[in-house]
């Protein structure tokens, strides 16, 4: 079957990287015999972090090691009707991240150019072009051609109300703190405008001298669109972090920075690099040039420096240095403390998203050096939505900690499509090489927006549409409409983007019948008070916001109230028709790999993957008139209420059923109730004896599931698993294979 005519009439689920990738291994045979049955393709696309480096230096590769570009693919077929996407959470990786694979993929017998840290020839040049537009969340904003539609389903929610997860007390005397900048950052430098008419823009650099360069040289630009630009003032951000390493060690707090350096992909390895610096003073004093010159930039953490730094004449010292700063600084938080890791190794282990609500639900605590929870000081330096953490930390200081049990809902509405806001800064942002200013201009000349900088300051501009802004305030009265619940725009009108958007809410909202709705604009840190005010009366608010705090709100609410952001549903909505439905708001979750290959245990939980499919398939009927589509959906819907009721998601440890084994219930419910089903007695037939096999083996099937668990396994690579292996892995009943192969040949 060819690409095109594929995307006509298949739903493609994606083939991506870490747990998720090798969840697919097992559940994707499940789906696909179903989905077969009611003559529903399922096919997979590959845009795995690997897959996508193999795309991108096809021209380089010998014929037979060539793939097209699926994620180009993708990213055409999101612009279309026929779409019908289920997005798995892929690696937006940072730089040690994408070396990692690189290294990986040459063992493999693929002659990838090495990532050039040093830029010297054209070649190097065309190289690092390529890698970068890899690098970070490469992914996401191509395929998110829609906006944003997240929640915890009702059965989910009725699910954690009745099996509570944990969470860890909160003192009124807890010293966790938010820092973050009142100056000189990019929420206080911000400038915003609407622009009047389509028109092509230009970013230039303006020396002291009046020199012209031109930073880029086209910004198309439609009617309606907001454009901002902002700045973060280095010397600021430095004098910032040195005050808060100060600051930590003398309250004996932990210090512990959070960043989202792979969605920001230039802009926050860059701060977090300033960080790195800051915490070490003493190391950069004395050796920074001789690093610089290595190619040993901070930027990709502690780790990747004191690996690179082993290479060097004075290597040794290096290391010293490190340990010193570390003895000097104050307590450093861990990401990993048996291990040594800290929040500063590896730029992509402090995923603000995750990172904040990981802290909030752990009393405010994170892990320092000594292994034991503590009190910390986080940094988030740009103050544009740190003051959000900061509510929620005062509330649970004042109230104590949130009542799974009874605690209501924040679902979001989230403004994204179209790169919008600082999803479509990576190719706007620059590290500024001199003082002067940075302008941008539009096609008649006229200066839009201007900024004064200095060397190292950080400046970015950001775009967003009209087509989305409208489609986010249709989709956010749609939410209103059929929850009723109160819908909150998160918007500051003291911020010059959020003005604009205050503006254009305004003028689209009178467009929609609003009538009985609560609908009301915020700003974000007054929007958290009123949303966890009403969570502890068991209340559920709607958030609707701009693409940062989607990101923000999408895990801190469900890790809260759910324990993980992959129960969520996680929906995008396209705007030209089509559907993709993401799989939970978590990542790729790196821990649960590393687990799988020690112990043979992966507690993934794949709820995301089910809740997305249910999705899917509704939305497979409704585009194509399938009718069997509609009873999958039915059919898996009520299997994964059952599933609810029943308990059967993944547990943490050796021993009882992981991931694998909540598939097998999974297919179990699935098939009674394809079997059960009167809307189509053909398919009900010819899912009976499943249905029968599968309730027989129960006990045979899980004993042999949980009988391969407890010692190590080879996958055969981590960004490249060997598709033999992994299978062999992660379908290890051959009782549950024979079975799910039996509807094929039934
Ligand atoms: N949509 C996307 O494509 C996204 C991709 N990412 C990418 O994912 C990678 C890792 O990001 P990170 O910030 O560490 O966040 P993750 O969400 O991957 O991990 C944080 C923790 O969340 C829990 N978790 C997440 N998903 C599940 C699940 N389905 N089942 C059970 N537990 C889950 C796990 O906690 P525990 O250990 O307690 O079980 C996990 O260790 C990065 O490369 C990041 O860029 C991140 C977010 C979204
Ligand atoms: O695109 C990414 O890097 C991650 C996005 C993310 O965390 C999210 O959508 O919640
Ligand atoms: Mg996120």
């Amino acid at each position: 079957m060819s690409s095109e005519s594929a995307s006509t009439t298949a739903i493609i689920y994606t083939h991506t990287d870490e747990a998720p990738l090798l969840a697919t291994y097992s559940l994707l045979p499940i789906i696909q015999a179903y989905a077969a049955q009611a003559g529903v393709p399922v096919e997979t696309r590959d845009i795995s972090l690997a897959g996508r480096i193999i795309a991108a230096f096809a021209d380089r590769l010998p014929e037979e090691q060539r793939t097209p570009d699926a994620l180009a693919e993708l990213g055409a077929l999101a612009k279309t009707p026929q779409a019908n996407i289920i997005k798995l959470p892929n690696v937006s990786a940072s730089i040690p991240q994408l070396k990692a694979a690189v290294a990986e993929l040459q063992a493999l017998g693929y002659a990838l150019p090495a990532y050039p840290d040093e830029v010297s020839s054209d070649e190097d040049r065309d190289t690092r072009a390529r890698y970068d537009k890899i690098k970070g969340s490469a992914v996401n904003p191509v395929l998110r051609e829609g906006n944003s539609d997240r929640r915890a389903p009702e059965s989910v929610k009725r699910y954690a109300r009745n099996h509570p997860h944990s969470m860890g007390a909160w003192s009124p005397d807890s010293r966790t703190q938010v820092a973050t900048m009142t100056d000189g950052d990019f929420r206080h430098s911000e400038k915003s405008v609407v622009i009047a008419a389509d028109d092509t823009l230009r970013i230039e650099h303006v020396d002291e001298d009046g020199t012209v360069t031109v930073l880029k040289e086209s910004v198309p630009v439609l009617a309606g669109e907001v454009v901002d630009s902002t700045r973060m003032d280095v010397a600021k951000l430095r004098a910032f972090l040195t005050e808060q390493i100060a600051r930590a060690k003398a309250d004996d707090v932990l210090f512990s920075v959070h960043l989202k350096a792979t969605m920001m992909k230039v802009s926050d390895p860059i701060i977090f690099g300033h960080v790195v610096r800051a915490f070490f003073p003493a190391l950069f004093e004395e050796y920074g040039e001789v690093l610089a010159d290595a190619g040993i930039s901070p930027n990709n953490g502690l780790a990747g420096l004191l690996a690179a730094a082993v290479t060097l004449p004075r290597g040794a010292d290096v290391e010293q240095a490190v340990i010193a700063g570390l003895a000097a600084g104050p307590r450093l938080a861990m990401v990993d403390s048996d291990r040594g890791i800290t929040n500063l190794h590896v730029p992509s282990d402090v995923i603000v998203d995750a990172s904040m609500p990981a802290m909030i639900r752990t009393s405010g605590h994170m892990w320092g050096p000594d292994g034991q929870e503590g009190d910390t000081l986080a940094v988030i330096p740009d103050s544009s939505y740190a003051g959000i953490y900061q509510a929620v930390i005062d509330d649970c200081r004042e109230h104590g900690a949130y009542d799974p049990a009874t605690m209501g809902s924040v679902s979001n509405v989230g403004l994204m499509a179209q790169a919008a806001e600082e999803y479509g800064s990576h190719d706007k942002t620059f590290e500024i090489t001199a003082p002067g200013s940075v302008r941008v201009v539009n096609g008649a000349g006229e200066t839009l927006l201007e900024h004064d900088v200095d060397a190292g300051d950080i400046w970015r501009a950001c775009q967003t549409k009209d087509v989305p802004i409208r489609d986010w305030v249709r989709l956010a009265v749609s939410r209103a409409r059929a929850t009723g619940d109160p819908t909150v725009f998160w918007l500051d009108e003291t911020r010059a983007h959020d003005a604009n958007l205050i503006a254009k809410v305004n003028a689209y909202l009178p467009e929609h019948d609003t009538a009985g709705l609560d609908i009301r604009i915020m700003s974000p840190v007054e929007a958290t008070k009123l949303s966890v005010e009403r969570i502890r009366q068991g209340l559920n608010t709607i958030s609707v916001t701009g693409n940062v705090l989607r990101d923000y709100n999408t895990d801190l609410f469900p890790i809260l109230e759910l324990g993980t952001s992959a129960k969520m549903l996680s929906v995008v909505p396209l705007i030209n028709g089509g559907g993709m439905f993401e799989t939970g708001a978590g990542g790729s979750a790196p821990k649960h790999v590393q687990q799988l290959v020690k112990e043979n245990y992966l507690r993934w939980d794949s709820l995301g993957e089910f809740l997305a499919l249910a999705e899917s398939f509704k939305h497979y009927s409704e585009a194509t008139g399938n009718a069997r589509a509609k009873v999958l959906a039915d059919t898996l819907d009520r299997a994964t209420g059952t599933f609810l009721n029943e308990n059967r998601s993944p547990a943490r440890k050796v021993g009882s059923i992981d991931n694998r084994g909540s598939h097998f219930y999974l297919a179990l419910y699935w098939a009674q109730e394809l079997a059960r089903q009167s809307d189509d007695a053909e398919l009900a037939a010819a899912f009976e004896p499943l249905a029968k096999t599968l309730a027989e083996n129960e006990q045979a099937i899980t004993a042999e599931l949980i009988g391969v668990q407890g010692s190590p396994v080879d996958i055969g690579g981590y960004y490249r698993p060997d598709p033999e292996k992994t299978t062999a892995v992660m379908r290890p009943s051959q009782t549950f294979n024979d079975a799910i192969a039996s509807l094929a040949a039934g």
